[in-house]
């Protein structure tokens, strides 16, 4: 799917679709997979088959469309009305709204709500923030301290597991910590019941309830559709697949487009293996495939297939780029995260020099704290930026409270400090500590960084969030201390949460986000940041083929400049991500740049031993760098330059 700005000025106009994706969309099977890897025009050719529907008299309100996520759904609405203008077929924007273009979750909400099921109570959608504030007020925190009770309570709606499965599964394996989370997840269920709430979860686990409980209400609501558009089928988890089942029981036609290889919600139940099986699953199966890359150079298309071709379970897949460019990617090997940031912005202003818009450029990074250092950084140099997946900085709770711990601490009667903080207990025990471990009188930056490790140790959430927690308590912290005292830390602040706030609203900016809140977008440029070997695999995640997809899905978004960097320290020592070196293998010398000599020179270092470096059950291979073909001697240049 197309990147567009958010205030998006003209539609895009659609290119016409190629034989093979055309042969896609007018398929008549009554299951259709249209399988292809990035690039290659899947969600173009899903409004392909929009249209083409359209045109064989299908009625709008009885196709439903599902998208990965509501912004999807937006984009989709977006191309799809600008298709029906360019053939003066455009219903009224009313009527466009009222059309099921969706999200699963949303489209459950929807029907639930317009269609109450019998018996249901009326309900209340509670979000993920108040679902948290139900977890804190009841206190249904596991033990294990890694896992996330919203997570974990999810994964069981996901399954389509109520409270009282849950507890049978924990009794069978006779496991404790299975049945503490059977406990907790009943607690949270009759919490949320209390206050006539659903999350979502729940909304598809009602749904599919409802339908398989009730005959009539089942036809019903099937009968509502006569066909199901469906995007990014390789996240699909059980609960949703059922719902799929149940919504095409009235003889719906499904068609469904997806790639294996960007699956990346296994940790949340979505399973592969519904891609893979697609033809054994559903009744009168056709299997489509799209083999030309029309998003990216030859170089990119190569390098990527190299990298995911390490991976065991998928469905092999051939692509000719459409494209034939053999710019060179680039590697650039930094200090540490400050240089890299100051190298991001170099990209940027230089592409941006050369004409390029801003919202032509990405910056992408697996873990959120990566991407702080460099919003801070583009943001102070004026660059309009926005920021997806993790949030914007100075919102983030860890920073929240550094910020307010640092005023208070200057002024215990400012009382804008006070409601930066907030109240509760986590709040209660920094105030406890405070005294203790930070000295008010100290110098400014002795300070800032004595509060951000009073925050850092004294509030810190368990597992892979503690980590980013305490990264983002030093860079607060570090960010006070470089400035000439509260008042001009004050006004940095201020100025950036401006620019951050101008950027949104005038659209176009280089887009700062997480690689799972890049799903589907695509750019001219993109840096892949923080390319190191605890982060590209990430240190907690015991799936490595889900790791591997990850990266693959970052280096796919790029149209033409892919800048992969790492750095050599990021609070600690740090070698280069074991994925550079597979995406490289692909690649001829020609192919490949180094930002500088000491880029290529960190990339060639022993990579870490794999038992010094991660644990994870031993599912991780050796982390052996293959060899690297030397570039061609020349004057090293960054893309921009070139
Ligand atoms: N037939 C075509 N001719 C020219 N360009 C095309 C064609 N089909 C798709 N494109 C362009 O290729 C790019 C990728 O298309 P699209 O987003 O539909 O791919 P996708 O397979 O859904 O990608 P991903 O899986 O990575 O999200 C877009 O810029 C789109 O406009």
């Amino acid at each position: 799917m197309t990147a567009i700005p958010a205030a998006a000025p003209a539609p895009i106009p659609e290119n016409p679709l190629d034989p093979d994706q055309r042969a896609a969309a007018e398929a008549t099977a009554a299951s259709v997979l249209v399988l292809a890897g990035p690039g290659t025009g899947k969600t173009t050719t899903l409004v392909g088959r929009y249209l083409h529907l359209l045109d064989g008299g299908a009625v709008p309100l009885r196709i439903f469309v599902s998208t990965f996520t509501a912004r999807a759904a937006d984009e989709m609405r977006f191309r799809i009305q600008a298709r029906l203008e360019e053939t003066g077929q455009a219903p009224d924007p009313e009527q466009f709204r009222r059309l099921p273009i969706a999200t699963l979750h949303g489209m459950a909400a929807r029907l639930l709500g317009r269609n109450p099921p019998p018996g249901c109570p009326p309900f209340r959608i509670f979000d993920e923030r108040a679902s948290a504030r139900i977890v804190a007020r009841h206190r249904l925190y596991l033990s294990d301290e890694n896992k996330k009770p919203l997570d974990v309570f999810g994964a069981y709606k996901d399954r389509l597991m109520d409270p009282a499965a849950a507890l049978a599964e924990a009794k069978a394996k006779n496991d404790t910590d299975l049945l503490e989370a059977a406990q907790k997840y009943a607690a949270y269920q009759r919490a949320l019941a209390e206050e006539g709430g659903f999350d979502f979860g729940d909304l598809i686990m009602a749904l599919v309830a409802a339908m398989e409980a009730h005959p009539d209400y089942r036809a019903r609501i099937a009968g509502f559709f006569d066909h199901l558009l469906i995007d990014e089928y390789q996240d699909i988890n059980p609960a949703q697949e059922r719902m799929l089942r149940l919504l095409r029981s009235g003889g719906a036609r499904l068609w469904a487009v997806g790639d294996d290889d960007q699956c990346l919600y296994a940790w949340r139940s979505a399973d592969p293996a519904y891609i893979l099986d697609f033809e054994r699953a559903w009744p009168d199966p056709a299997l489509y495939r799209l083999g030309r890359n029309y998003r990216s150079t030859a170089t990119i298309v190569r390098a990527a297939g190299a990298l995911i071709r390490g991976n065991r379970k998928r469905h092999a897949k051939e692509q000719v780029p459409h494209n034939p460019s053999r710019l060179a990617l680039t590697i650039a090997g930094l200090d540490d995260d400050l240089d890299e940031a100051a190298y991001v912005l170099r990209v940027v202003r230089g592409l941006a020099g050369r004409g390029m818009p801003w919202h032509e450029m990405a910056v992408l990074y697996r873990a959120g704290h990566v991407g702080s250092r460099i919003q801070i950084t583009l943001a102070e140099a004026g660059i309009p930026v926005v920021v997806r997946g993790s949030g914007e900085f100075w919102q983030l709770a860890p920073v929240r409270l550094v910020v307010g711990m640092i005023r208070l601490l200057l002024d215990p009667r400012d009382l804008d400090a006070r409601a930066l903080l907030g109240h509760g207990k986590r709040v209660d025990k920094l105030m406890e500590q405070a005294p203790d471990k930070v000295d008010a009188a100290a110098p400014w930056p002795a300070l800032c960084r004595q509060v951000g490790r009073l925050v850092s140790s004294t509030a810190r959430p368990p597992g892979e969030e503690g980590v980013q927690w305490r990264d983002l308590c030093f860079t607060a912290a570090d960010l006070a201390a470089e400035c000439d005292g509260l008042a001009a830390f004050l006004r940095l602040m201020e100025e950036q949460r401006r620019s951050l706030r101008d950027a949104e609203a005038g659209g176009d900016a280089v887009v700062l986000s997480t690689i799972h809140g890049a799903k589907g977008l695509e750019w001219s440029a993109v840096v892949v940041a923080g390319c190191e070997a605890d982060l590209m695999p990430h240190d907690s995640s015991p799936d490595l083929e889900e790791e591997r997809r990850l990266m693959y899905v970052a280096a796919t978004r790029a149209k033409r400049w892919l800048v992969l960097s790492f750095a050599a320290e990021r609070r600690k020592r740090a070698a280069p991500s074991p994925y550079l070196a597979e995406l490289l293998a692909g690649l001829d010398p020609d192919q490949i740049r180094f930002h500088d000599a000491a880029s290529e020179a960190r990339l060639r270092q022993p990579p870490p031993r794999p038992e010094a470096a991660k644990s994870s059950g031993g599912k991780r291979p050796e982390l052996a760098l293959p060899k690297v073909r030397r570039p061609r001697r020349r004057r090293l240049r960054t893309p921009a330059e070139s």
